[in-house]
């Protein structure tokens, strides 16, 4: 279950409808999973008022649960968008707490809650998806208890300090304890995570640090174990790998260069447009770059795809402002007639055209604010079994933890941003060769399916299911404690 389905349902002018992918990482990740493992899919179609019957789409069970028009404003854009999404990433812009948001929140989630029990069978398993829905694993419980839940955050989970914010703090760790496993991409997430459940909800926690899909944290709910852990997520790499080898990719690969004036350095971003992804930064960072002649506008290219996301929040207004801005500026200083130094299009762009894009460029750039994972570093990994390209990647997504071999910067730094900017343009073939080859090691060794499947067994061992994976008993006493520290 998550906030949107797989696909989006978009009604067309002539009065009928279709179905087409809706945006993020959340459905890159979860889509083939779903497809190969015969599960059904509960969330949003996407559109105001779609009370729709469940239905099987190209071979998914889709369960739609409708959203009236003030539940989109007040739900989605409100209490997911524009509180929790801007507090769970640093308060890069200042999170709103309205009333009447979190009213709707609990609505919404209670909505969905009673949407799954509806749709479970006797015993089974559900996999609760990210922010939007945290107070479900207790409300289902509730309903449910002969179901076996977990839940995923794709976003970062913030610094107590932070979190210590939100006036509705106990009621979401409440929530989410509901789970029999609570997973993060990383074990920082986690960490913070367990010291909240001691702090605000009273429960005994264990104390040791989090693995990577290992050495689980422990909270204790009454009789109940929830376990506590992480799972950076990933892309279906291998099918990435074989997509990016085809002929029509290549071909249209070599025919994107072509229609860019065959530049010495193409220049891809690839995000919706969202103001965590640093979009900003990286115009900075080039335009200063042209500025001191470190860049030649005649043999350098950035092409910036970015989909529209959230168009409606304020802070993704003047975000979308700011970008054309800088993007503006930037041609208008150093484009001649016929060959923009940067090509931005704010659109959904087909998948097999992302595709060739990633095969066609030198360098990429991931360079967010702060970032739960970032799938799009892993896709453009995946597509280059060339060996060719160059990663430049931002410190705070969850990605760096793994993708250490390419060019990490701190988005914070625009002078060490520069550098390694500059760096990833003029790297030796032999070395980008090694790196790529290193990072193409992870991604690959490291897809999706393994994600799902380092989850899934985890929660099959806990809750209903089974024992304790690390028992209660097991752990010190000194361990438990249910004070502040
Ligand atoms: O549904 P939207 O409001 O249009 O937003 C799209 C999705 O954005 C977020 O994606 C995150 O999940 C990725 C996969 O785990 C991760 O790589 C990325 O860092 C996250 O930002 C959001 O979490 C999803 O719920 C949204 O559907
Ligand atoms: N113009 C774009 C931008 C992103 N995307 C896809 O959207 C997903 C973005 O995932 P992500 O984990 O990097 O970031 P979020 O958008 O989920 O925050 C990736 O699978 C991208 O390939 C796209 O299809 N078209």
């Amino acid at each position: 279950m998550a906030n949107r389905l797989p696909v989006d349902l978009e009604r067309l002018p002539d009065g009928t409808t279709k179905w087409k992918r809706s945006p993020g990482g959340l459905v890159t990740a979860l889509e083939p999973i779903l497809r190969r493992n015969k599960g059904a899919w509960v969330g949003w179609a996407g559109v105001a008022d779609a009370d729709l019957d469940p239905v099987v789409e190209d071979g998914l069970e889709l369960y739609p649960v409708p959203l009236s028009g003030a539940e989109i404003r007040d739900y989605y854009e409100g209490f997911s968008n524009a509180t929790l999404w801007p507090l769970y990433h640093d308060v890069i812009v200042k999170p709103e707490y309205n009333r009447d948001w979190w009213n709707a929140y609990v609505e919404v989630n209670r909505r969905f809650a009673e949407a799954t029990s509806k749709a479970a069978a006797h015993g089974a398993t559900v996999w609760i998806q990210d922010y939007q829905l945290q107070l479900v694993p207790k409300m289902l419980r509730m309903l449910r208890p002969d179901l076996t839940i977990g839940f995923f955050l794709h976003i970062p989970f913030p610094p107590v300090e932070l979190f210590m914010q939100m006036p509705w703090r106990t009621e979401i760790v409440e929530g989410l304890l509901g789970a029999d496993l609570i997973g993060f991409h990383l074990p920082g997430g986690a960490q913070n995570f367990l010291f909240l459940a001691r702090r605000l909800a009273g429960q005994p926690t264990s104390r040791g640090n989090v693995g990577v899909r290992s050495k689980l944290g422990v909270v204790q709910v009454g009789f109940r174990t929830v376990r506590v852990g992480a799972f950076p997520i990933s892309i279906d790499s291998g099918e990435l790998d074989e997509q990016s080898r085809s002929k029509s990719i290549r071909d249209r690969a070599r025919q994107i260069r072509k229609e860019l004036g065959n530049p010495k350095h193409i220049m891809l971003g690839v995000d919706r447009l969202d103001y965590t992804k640093g979009i900003d930064v990286r115009l900075a960072a080039l335009h200063e770059l042209l500025d001191e002649h470190r860049v030649d506008p005649a043999d350098t290219v950035m092409v910036q795809l970015a989909t529209p996301s959230r168009e409606r929040v304020d802070s993704y207004v003047q975000m979308r402002d700011d970008i054309e801005r800088k993007v503006s500026r930037i041609n208008g200083e150093y484009s001649e007639v016929g060959r923009p130094v940067v090509h931005y299009i704010h659109r959904p762009i087909p998948r097999e055209e992302l595709i060739a894009f990633f095969v066609a460029a030198d360098v990429m750039l991931v360079t967010p604010l702060r970032d739960g994972m970032n799938l799009v570093a892993k896709e453009y990994v995946a597509c280059r079994s060339d060996l060719g390209g160059a990663l430049l990647l931002s410190e705070f997504t969850g990605a760096a933890a793994e993708l250490r071999q390419a060019f990490l910067c701190n988005p914070h730094d625009l002078d060490g941003v520069k550098d390694a900017m500059e760096q990833a343009l003029n790297q030796p073939r032999e070395d980008g060769r090694r790196h790529m080859r290193a990072l193409r090691r992870q991604v690959l060794a490291h897809d999706v399916d393994r994600w799902a499947k380092a989850f899934l067994d985890a929660l099959s061992h806990s809750g209903a299911a089974g024992p304790a994976l690390i028992a209660p008993a097991e752990a010190d006493e000194a361990d438990y404690t249910a004070e502040d520290n």
